[in-house]
């Protein structure tokens, strides 16, 4: 038996630019996804993963799409539900070359599903992980993202980038720029995330951008501004020293851009009435900045706050379900078993 667990993420700037080769700096957190991988005698798959929204089920099926679960529930929401798991199944066989490969697989996550916390790449990096390993074929860290990606890419119907992935097998920050990839030193910020209870479809809402952005060359301009003030972004993070605790001018210029970033987001129509309600609270309790994180459409938003009041703001924030501050989490996919 095996068990990787790997982070989920927030967006300090460049979600859905990074769709269209604009560059992203995502950064892990302290929440993460734990999956455990135990081969099986025969070629079926069988996965326990109690956190998804179907009332936690079990299923058991051998995996692929022409086989489907015995389960009663609509075939599009098992399929849109096990399609991240089967992918990394996927991948795991593919890298192990064991196309036959069986396992229990059971999904164990503190990461709100479909929030834009990334928890669809937490569980793929920590599924073909945990699943390379039961084989004996353990990935390197690289080739590990870019099959996590692979998975999500072909579950988003070729519509994904390599940032979550990236990020949540790395841990810490990084930036992440068409598929040039890197790890980048960056201080400790004072994460505070608020969370409508909600969820968006990160697939639709990709959509919806692409199609904008194909339609009005002022869209595809607002995807370019994106990149604008994410490399502003990377700037202001370079010249900061990554040891010790980030300066006030350094949040208060990193906020601006988060604030621009969620407007410019917004100007995209993947802001939500909760997410717009939350940003403004944060703003209204003092933070140096806002902005929806992920996907959107509902779901989570990232402030920077060193102190309690965006918390306690949010938590008393009509449409606010929860509050917390997200801790960086350094170490990207880890080992827990063995
Ligand atoms: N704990 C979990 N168990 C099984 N599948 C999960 C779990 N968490 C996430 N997923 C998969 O990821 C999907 C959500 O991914 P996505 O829409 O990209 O949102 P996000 O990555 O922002 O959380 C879920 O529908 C499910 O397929
Ligand atoms: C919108 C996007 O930029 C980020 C999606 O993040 P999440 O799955 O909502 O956590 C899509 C992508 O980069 O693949
Ligand atoms: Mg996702």
């Amino acid at each position: 038996m095996t068990v990787c667990e790997a982070p989920g993420k927030v967006y300090l700037f460049g979600e859905h630019a990074v769709v269209y080769g604009e560059p992203a700096v995502p950064a892990a957190i302290e929440r993460r996804a734990a999956v455990t991988a135990e081969p099986r005698a025969d070629d079926h798959v069988r996965v326990e993963a109690e956190d998804l929204s179907l009332d936690g089920f079990t299923v058991e099926y051998s995996g692929g799409t022409s086989d489907r679960p015995d389960v009663d529930v609509p075939t599009p929401l098992v399929e849109a539900a096990m399609g991240y798991v089967d992918a990394a199944v996927e991948q795991a066989r593919d890298a192990a070359d064991a196309p036959d490969a069986g396992f229990d697989i059971t999904v164990e996550s503190d990461i709100p599903l479909g929030a834009g916390l990334g928890s669809s790449a937490a569980v793929v990096v920590a599924g073909i992980d945990a699943a390379t390993r039961a084989l004996g074929e353990p990935l390197d860290r690289r080739e590990l993202a870019e099959r996590a990606y692979r998975a999500e890419f072909e579950v988003q119907d070729g519509q994904a980038s390599r940032a979550d992935t990236f990020c949540s097998t790395m841990g810490g920050a990084v930036r992440v720029e068409g598929d040039d990839c890197e790890p980048i030193d960056a201080p400790n910020l004072p994460f505070v995330v608020g969370f409508d209870g909600g969820a968006g479809d990160t697939g639709e809402l990709v959509a919806g951008v692409r199609a904008l952005r194909a339609e009005h060359e002022f869209a595809a301009d607002t995807v370019e501004s994106v990149g604008d003030l994410v490399r502003e972004g990377e700037r202001l993070l370079a010249d900061a020293d990554p040891e010790s605790d980030p300066d006030p001018e350094l949040l208060a210029a990193l906020g601006e851009l988060m604030d621009f970033n969620h407007g410019l987001l917004a100007a995209l129509g993947v802001s939500a009435r909760s997410l717009d309600a939350m940003v403004w609270a944060a703003r209204d309790a003092g933070a140096h900045g806002a902005k929806l994180t992920g996907a959107g459409g509902g779901g989570c938003i990232v402030a920077l706050d060193e102190s309690d009041a965006t918390e306690t703001a949010l938590s008393f924030t009509q449409g606010c379900e929860e509050a917390f501050r997200a801790e960086l989490a350094t170490e990207g996919v880890r080992v827990v078993e063995p």
